[in-house]
C-alpha cells in the first residue's frame, strides 16, 4: 500500500477562493486517516488534488514519497468513493462492480472471478444480479466500496461516504467501512464534517479550518490536547464549555478569574508560575463537561465552580445539565461554530498590508482575483456546518456562562437546584487571544 503525502499543498480556484491553504500531511501506509472539518474547509479540494482530478496552484501531491502532479487520475490507481455512490441506475450489482475492470479491458472471465470475490468480500454475494434501487442505503454502500476495489487499487479517497444513510445505519456502516479498509489494509483518507464519526473510525485526525491544517494525531491527541482553540470547540459532544477569562497574580496566589466565579490554583501547583507571569492576560478557559464532577457545597478539597440548573436533557444512563453560572462565553472568533466557514478568499489575503508572510500571499500576489461574493459557498450542502442534530438547541435562547456538565441518572438535580461541580484542573485547557493554545507545561 501506498503513503499518501501532500507538501505545502494550496488550491486558490478562479474567483480567488483559496480551498486550500499550504497544507502538507501524510497518511502512512495502510493507515485511515480521517480529514475533519466544517463545510468548505477544503476536504473535497484536497482529495481531488490527491486524485488528480483538480490540479494544485502550488505545492505537491507525493504517492510513497514520489511526486505524482504530472500523473494522470487513472495511472494514479486510487478509487474514490463520494456521498451519492454513483452507482449507474440500469445495471445490475454485478455490473457496476465489473464496470471500472471492463473500461481496462479484462476479459469476461476474469471480470467474473474478480466480482465474485469482491462480492464475497464485502458479503453482497447474494446481491450480484438485482438493480441498485432494490438495495437499501446500506447495501448501495458496499456496492460502491466493492465497486471502488474491483481494480485493485493502492489507495482509498472516501467523501462522506455515509451522509445519504440514517443515523441508525450509519454507526454500523461506519464500523463496516473502517473494518473494510484495515482488513484490505489500504491507505485511505475519509472526509466527514462529523467528529463523532472521526474520533470513532481514524487512525489519525487531520483538522481542517478555512483551507488550514490546524491539528494531526491520534483520536484521543486531537481531543485531549487540542492545538486550538477552533480544535478545543469544534470536537466532543457536548460542546466543549467556552468561558472567558483573566489571569490574575496577586502574591503568590494565581487565579483564573470567570467573571462572578474564580478558579484558584492550589499554592503547590507545578504551573503557578508560568501562569502567573500571564498576570491580567485575557484567555479562554476550556472546560469538557467530563472535567467537571458534581459534588456536595461543601465537600470539594479543590476549585469548584457553581450555578443554577437550567435545564436537564436524559440520555438514559445519564444526563446533560445545563447550568446558568453568571460567567461568560468566550468571544474569540475561532470558538463560533455555529455558521458555515465561508473559508477565505485571496483578496483578504492581499488586502491584508502590511504583508504578514502569508505562505500563498508570495505564490500568488500575481494573480488578479475577482471580487469576493458574498454568497454562501456552492458547496455547502448543510444550513450549518456544525452538528446539525444541535439544531433545537441552537435556536433556543442563548444562555449566557453555561456550564455542561454529566450527572449519572440515578443523581439526577431538578431544575432550578444550586450545583456545585468541582475543577479537573489536569483537564482545564487555557488559549489566548488569538485562539492559540496556553500550554503551561512547557516553556
Ligand atoms: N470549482 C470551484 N470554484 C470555486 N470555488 C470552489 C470550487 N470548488 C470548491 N470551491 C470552494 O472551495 C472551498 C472548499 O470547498 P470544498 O468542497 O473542498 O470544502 P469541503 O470542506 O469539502 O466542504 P463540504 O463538507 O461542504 O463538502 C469552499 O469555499 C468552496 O466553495
Amino acid at each position: 500500500m501506498v503513503a499518501i503525502a501532500t507538501d505545502r499543498l494550496t488550491k486558490v480556484f478562479d474567483d480567488g477562493t483559496i480551498a486550500v491553504d499550504d497544507v502538507s500531511l501524510e497518511a502512512r501506509s495502510g493507515e485511515f486517516l480521517v480529514l475533519l472539518g466544517p463545510t468548505g474547509c477544503g476536504k473535497s479540494t484536497i482529495l481531488r488534488l490527491v486524485a488528480g482530478l483538480e490540479e494544485a496552484t502550488s505545492g505537491h501531491v507525493l504517492l510513497d514519497g514520489e511526486v505524482v502532479d504530472g500523473l494522470d487520475t487513472r495511472d494514479r490507481r486510487i478509487a474514490m468513493v463520494f456521498q451519492d455512490y454513483a452507482l449507474y441506475p440500469h445495471l445490475t450489482v454485478a455490473q457496476n462492480i465489473g464496470f471500472p475492470l471492463r473500461a481496462e479491458h479484462e476479459t469476461p472471465d476474469e471480470i467474473t472471478a474478480r466480482v465474485a470475490e469482491v462480492a464475497e468480500e464485502l458479503g453482497i454475494a447474494d446481491l450480484l444480479r438485482r438493480l441498485p434501487r432494490h438495495l437499501s442505503g446500506g447495501q448501495r454502500q458496499r456496492v460502491a466500496m466493492a465497486r471502488a476495489i474491483a481494480r485493485r487499487p493502492r489507495a482509498f479517497l472516501l467523501d462522506e461516504p455515509l451522509s445519504n444513510v440514517d443515523a441508525g445505519l450509519r454507526a454500523e456502516l461506519r464500523a463496516d467501512v473502517a473494518t473494510l479498509a484495515r482488513r484490505l489494509r489500504v491507505t485511505t483518507l475519509y472526509v466527514t464534517h462529523d467528529q463523532s464519526e472521526a474520533l470513532a473510525m481514524a487512525d489519525r485526525v487531520a483538522v481542517l479550518r478555512r483551507g488550514r491544517l490546524e491539528q494531526i494525531g491520534p483520536p484521543g491527541q486531537v481531543y485531549d490536547d487540542p492545538a486550538s482553540l477552533f480544535v478545543a470547540a469544534f470536537l466532543g459532544t457536548p460542546r466543549t464549555n467556552l468561558l472567558q477569562g483573566a489571569v490574575y497574580a496577586d502574591g503568590g496566589r494565581v487565579v483564573l478569574d470567570l467573571g462572578s466565579q474564580v478558579i484558584e490554583l492550589p499554592s503547590d501547583d507545578p504551573r503557578l508560575a508560568a501562569l502567573a507571569a500571564r498576570h491580567t492576560e485575557r484567555v479562554t478557559v476550556a472546560l469538557r463537561a467530563d472535567a467537571l464532577a458534581p459534588v456536595a457545597a461543601d465537600a470539594a478539597a479543590g476549585p469548584v465552580l457553581r450555578g443554577a440548573v437550567r435545564a436537564i436533557e436524559n440520555l438514559g444512563h445519564e444526563a446533560l445539565v445545563r447550568l446558568t453560572t453568571g460567567m461568560l462565553p468566550t468571544s474569540v472568533p475561532e470558538s463560533r461554530l455555529e455558521l458555515p466557514d465561508t473559508g477565505q478568499h485571496l483578496s483578504d489575503v492581499l488586502a491584508d498590508e502590511p504583508p504578514r508572510g502569508h505562505p500563498v500571499r508570495h505564490t500568488l500576489s500575481r494573480m488578479i482575483p475577482h471580487q469576493r461574493q458574498d454568497e454562501p459557498p456552492a458547496t455547502a450542502r448543510t444550513e450549518y456546518g456544525f452538528y446539525p442534530v444541535y439544531e433545537a438547541e441552537r435556536s433556543a435562547e442563548p444562555s449566557p456562562g453555561e456550564l455542561v456538565v454529566r450527572v449519572p441518572s440515578p443523581r439526577l438535580p431538578r431544575r432550578g437546584e444550586p450545583m456545585t461541580v468541582a475543577v479537573d484542573l489536569d483537564r482545564l485547557l487555557l488559549f489566548d487571544r488569538g485562539g492559540a493554545r496556553i500550554r503551561l507545561d512547557r516553556p
